[in-house]
């Protein structure tokens, strides 16, 4: 389906922006997004802004599904009406956080592993193999998942998820909270939201939950990278006070501009998809 299309396109050209916020987020040798960007280039060629990304395009159908499955079907528990019932009696903004947050927080646990070995493979700086230099730590996704479940066994797939859990539990009941409000007033009463409010909505509720997730994405991304040689941080809020110590509070903002930028169209498009399919099926 051309909207299946649409979300897997949205996906491919929003990893570019998403490699460079994880290196900024995890290295200190870039200076900025056009520092990281041009460095990214010359060393890496276009190449390098695509590390990492077939995990992410084989499971967004399951992280998604988990994520508006669960919260369709909460926000059905919560307000026992039906998606077509929910136009006239619109739910209470308490149980679309609430929802939200449920899918939040169980979308965050089939999304650990897949997002650990994206951010392992972002950060492989090497170059395309060439002939005499080292070749990378990891030679690709599944090589990179074998490898972690070697030498850390099962539990060291879920590396960072509990950051990830704490970033994603409060933030998609933001996201959920952004994208209702802003249909409902755009919307006439009783009335479907059309496809440009949705898009934008969908945008925006994006953004909105992406600046709130920030603080955590970076400590979550730093927990992912720690034992890749040798432990750094004892634990999330060991981390935490490490890395305000050493590059003050703005680290808690690292990467906010070009995840922004990225979190606009992704969840535009994301957005749109889940509201036709729930027309058709709903
Ligand atoms: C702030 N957070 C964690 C969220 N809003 N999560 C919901 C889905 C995000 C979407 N898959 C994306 O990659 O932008």
């Amino acid at each position: 389906h051309p909207l299946v299309t649409t979300g897997a396109l949205g996906l491919v050209l929003g990893h570019p922006f998403d490699t460079v916020k994880v290196r900024l987020q995890t290295q200190t040798t870039y200076r900025g997004i056009v520092d990281c960007m041009v460095k990214i280039y010359r060393h890496e060629s276009l190449l390098g802004f695509f590390k990492g990304m077939s995990f992410p395009i084989a499971s967004t159908a399951v992280v998604n599904s988990v994520l508006f499955g669960v919260y369709s079907n909460t926000l059905l528990v919560l307000t026992a009406t039906s998606h077509q019932e929910r136009r006239a009696q619109p739910p209470s903004y308490t149980h679309i956080f609430l929802a939200g947050c449920t899918g939040g927080f169980l979308q965050a646990y089939c999304l650990a592993p897949f997002d650990l070995i994206k951010v392992r493979l972002q950060n492989q700086t090497e170059p395309r193999a060439q002939p005499g230099s080292p070749p990378p730590r990891y030679q690709g996704p599944v090589h990179c998942a074998a490898s972690i479940f070697r030498e850390e066994g099962p539990r060291g797939l879920f590396r960072g998820a509990w950051a990830l859990t704490l970033r994603d539990t409060p933030t998609v009941g933001i996201y959920f909270i952004t994208y209702e409000g802003l249909c409902r007033q755009y919307t006439p009463e009783g009335q479907n939201p059309s496809s440009a409010t949705v898009l934008v909505a969908g945008g925006f509720a994006g953004i909105a939950s992406w600046v709130a997730a920030t603080p955590l994405d970076v400590i979550k991304s730093r927990m992912q990278m720690d034992g890749l040689r040798r432990r750094v941080y004892q634990g999330m809020l060991d981390c935490m006070v490490s890395s305000v110590r050493q590059e003050g509070l703005g680290v808690f903002f690292r990467g906010v501009t070009i995840n922004s930028a990225r979190a606009f169209p992704v969840n535009a498009v994301t957005f749109l998809s889940y509201e036709y399919l729930l027309r058709w099926w709903g």
